[in-house]
């Protein structure tokens, strides 16, 4: 896979190139490169960014260095990106798509700041037919998105075969079975007075998959019921409904 990120501040993706991300780049499943917007200006000051029409506050990225930018990064390689804008009004971004993305074969980020960028730059990318994803990481505004480049990046890269020494763990993940993962205990068994439960030190791999399927159940319906109402019919059984 291919990922390319256009920023103002290439420096902040740093991040990605460290630990297991780092080590599926040097194995040669990701190819990573990060792009600063300002090489596509032509001022002397290599403004990105200009007043809103119509007023208001802050600024808006102006679509001239984006277009550029765009299209010099897409000629970079024959393969059509997905391309995909963090923006706190976007689609909720969820393991979902975490996994449909990991089965692109390029992913473009192009991060926003300020007020946002000029909207002609998504209509024009998408009136060329190019795929383009305007995607949320949650309810919250940040300054930029390059802080959310990073959690998907991640989110999608840790899929990818070869990444994750155990796949079974991405298999087992939260919200692979539609619940939250319960809780987890290592040695020992008795830590500041606290036992391990019973259960998991028994041997008894019915009782210990019960005993964690109760446990995500319980957690799913405390801290997300909407997921739990969100589960197809088939995806609880007559002992789940017991619970
Ligand atoms: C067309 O899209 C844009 O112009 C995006 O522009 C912006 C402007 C400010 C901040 C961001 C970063 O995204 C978030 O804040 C965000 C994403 N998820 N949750 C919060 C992006």
């Amino acid at each position: 896979m291919r990922i390319d990120v256009i920023t103002i501040f290439p420096g902040y993706l740093a991040p990605l190139r460290e630990a297991l991300l780092g080590r599926a780049i040097a194995a040669g499943l990701v190819d990573l490169d990060v792009h600063d917007l300002r090489d596509w200006t032509h001022d002397v000051h290599q403004a990105v960014d200009d007043a809103p029409y119509g007023g208001g506050p802050g600024m808006v990225m102006r679509p001239q260095v984006w277009g550029e930018a765009l299209d010099a990064v897409l000629a970079r390689d024959a393969r059509t990106p997905r391309i995909v804008v963090p923006t706190p009004a976007g689609r909720p971004f969820t393991q979902a798509t975490a996994q449909e993305w990991a089965g692109a074969e390029r992913l473009l980020f192009a991060c926003g700041r300020y007020e946002g960028i000029d909207q002609r730059v998504v209509d024009d990318a998408r009136g060329r037919g190019l795929p383009v994803d305007e995607v949320s990481i949650g309810d919250y505004v940040l300054v930029g998105g390059e802080a959310a480049v990073l959690v998907m990046v991640e989110a999608v890269v840790r899929l990818l075969p070869g990444v994750l020494g155990n796949p079974a763990s991405a298999e087992q993940d939260s919200f692979s079975d539609g619940l939250l993962e319960g809780p987890a205990y290592t040695r020992p068994e008795t830590w500041r007075g606290l036992a391990v439960p019973e259960v998991l030190r028994s041997g008894n791999h019915a009782a210990i998959a019960r005993w964690r399927r109760d446990r995500a159940l319980e957690r799913t319906a405390q801290r997300r019921p909407d997921l739990l109402a969100a589960l197809p019919e088939r995806a609880l059984d007559k002992a789940d409904r017991a619970f």
